[in-house]
């Protein structure tokens, strides 16, 4: 195995002060479904890590592993069963405006133009209206939308439909960015496309984000940290520092470094998927 493999990043203990050192804070975190007939199955399994403010982190694991259901704990739309999550110090239990979400699904609101769609949750808020205007011209420009402001959904693309998704997401000015497998629908191209306007966006921006793939060259071109989840239970296996100089353009695939850790990458989801059978 490679470079990578024989200096595996070491995790951490939970700080004392990891609430404040740390945007997101996952401690300890079970959760178990019910079905109908009353049978339990674990999805998590006890998984703690944190996600330094700022950072981008990019949890990769097999399917059903558990990557959406640690998302929307963090997101607040389901509960663990046991263990806690901190946003910003402040215990998650419920949906806020302090996470913003963008889906693989497409879930703009089809009635509303690209303008309205960003500007949506500004309004909610009740911001002043030049408050809002200028926010959503700088997001229109960030994303590359500004000529299609007046457009609705089902005149845009999907790629140009993520591009308002992550706007919108970004405009609430929230802490923390949750992307759940965003490019998973789009085509290659649109996807590589996609991938370096958020590296750019985020650049920008410098907001933590928490991103969901299992695309393993997706995870080490955009993340400066990645997870690695096992399945049966899920659990994070192993995180991984990626420390690829940025900017990062779609040549840092042919770098020794992201080769010998894609190799280490999939070594474990191998083993993972070895475990299963
Ligand atoms: N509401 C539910 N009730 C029962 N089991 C569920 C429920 N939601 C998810 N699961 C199960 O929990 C496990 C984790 O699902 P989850 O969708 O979080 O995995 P994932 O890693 O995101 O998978 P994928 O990459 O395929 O989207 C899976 O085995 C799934 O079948």
């Amino acid at each position: 195995m490679g470079a990578v493999a024989k200096k595996p990043y070491i995790m951490p203990p939970l700080s004392v002060y990891a609430e404040v050192a740390a945007r997101l804070r996952v401690d300890n975190v079970s959760l178990r479904y019910r079905s109908p007939k009353g049978e339990t199955f674990t999805a998590l399994n006890r998984v703690s890590f944190e996600v330094p403010d700022r950072q981008f982190a990019v949890i990769v694991g097999p399917s059903g592993c558990g990557k959406s259901s640690l998302l929307y704990l963090t997101a607040g739309l389901n509960e663990p069963t046991e263990g806690y999550i901190y946003v910003g110090g402040q215990k998650v239990d419920g949906p806020g405006a302090d996470r913003g979400m963008v889906f693989q699904g497409y879930t703009l609101f089809p009635w509303l133009t690209v303008r309205q769609n960003i500007e949506f949750g500004l309004k909610r808020r009740g911001l002043p209206q030049d408050e809002i205007r200028t926010i959503v011209e700088f997001y229109l420009g960030e994303v590359g939308l500004a000529k299609f402001a007046e457009h609705h959904p089902k005149q845009l693309s999907g790629g140009m439909m993520q591009r308002v998704a992550i706007a919108r997401a970004l405009a609430n000015d929230p802490q923390i960015l949750l992307m759940d497998e965003p490019f998973g629908a789009l085509d290659s191209q649109t996807r590589l496309q996609m991938q370096q306007l958020l590296l750019q966006v985020w650049g920008n921006s410098k907001k933590t984000v928490v991103f969901v793939t299992h695309d393993i060259d997706e995870a080490i071109l955009l993340a400066d940290r990645i997870y690695v989840m096992g399945a049966r239970p899920g659990r994070i296996k192993e995180v991984l520092d990626v420390q690829l100089e940025r900017p990062r353009s779609l040549d840092v695939v042919m770098e020794p470094e992201f080769i010998s850790m894609k190799r280490h990458i999939l070594g474990l989801l191998h083993d993972d998927m070895a475990e299963v059978h």
